[in-house]
């Protein structure tokens, strides 16, 4: 199952309506999330692992209920923040990717093969034992983005995942999340060229989803929208 459905949503912060009454389902595997700064789509986003808890109406992620079950969601769904250092916590590159493993009662061999087989998948074996500070921004999002993985998640919530990034290491980013990841992904980003390569995409404005469906069309209602 990997439905996302969110019912008459409603978060507000002090002084502000941050999402407003929003009822959306979604089943695709790459999903979308544009607007203008400030439109909602970080909280949106936040709302789908229990980052933030909505003021009032409900959240389902692949069946998990997001308030009454936030710790059950957060290990089903992976975030990626814009800033991969935010999310580097340990000295070494193997030593932060089996920082996520803790407390599952795995083996120090089950760690080391799993942490092996995760570098692996996103490229990043010959760089198991450098200082993590050491590499390149895109080389720090590989292992973000592998750090998330290993827990197994069945959704990635991404926010912004290349905002940090040059126009090579934004591909790479890319071509991972959009191709080759096996997971279901929502991503929040205001690169359209990226959003494009979605199967649908939700825009949204002053809080409100006000457009959603083929990436296409949505983003060139976007485009036009902000040209007036
Ligand atoms: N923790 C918070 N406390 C107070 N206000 C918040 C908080 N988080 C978000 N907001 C406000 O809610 C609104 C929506 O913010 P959000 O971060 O969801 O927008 P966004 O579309 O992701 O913007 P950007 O493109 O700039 O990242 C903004 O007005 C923001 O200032």
């Amino acid at each position: 199952m990997r439905e996302i459905e969110l019912t008459a949503v409603t978060v507000e912060f002090p002084g502000r309506v941050a999402l407003r009454d929003l009822s959306v389902r979604l089943d695709q595997q790459r999903i979308a999330v544009i607007g203008a700064n400030g439109s909602g789509k970080s909280t949106f986003a936040r709302t789908l692992n229990g980052l933030v808890t909505p003021t009032s109406g409900e959240v389902r992620v692949h069946g998990v209920d997001a308030v009454r079950h936030a710790r059950q969601l957060r290990r089903r769904v992976g975030f990626v923040f814009s800033n991969p250092d935010t999310q580097i916590i340990m000295p070494t590159v193997a030593e932060d990717v089996a920082f996520s493993l803790r407390g599952r009662g795995l083996s120090r061999a089950e760690i080391r093969e799993r942490v092996a087989d995760a570098l692996a998948r996103v490229g990043l074996t010959e760089y198991a034992e450098a200082p993590a500070h050491t590499l390149s921004g895109g080389q720090k999002q590989l292992l973000a983005l592998c750090a998330v993985l290993i827990g197994e998640p069945s959704l990635v919530v991404a926010d912004e995942p290349t905002a940090y990034l040059d126009a090579a290491n934004s591909r790479r980013i890319a071509r991972f999340l959009l191709d080759e990841m096996p997971q279901q992904l929502v991503l929040a980003t205001h690169d359209l060229r990226l959003a494009a390569r979605c199967e649908v995409a939700l825009r949204f404005e002053d809080g409100r989803l006000v457009d959603h469906g083929d990436p296409g069309p949505v983003i060139a209602r976007y485009e036009r929208d902000q040209d007036q």
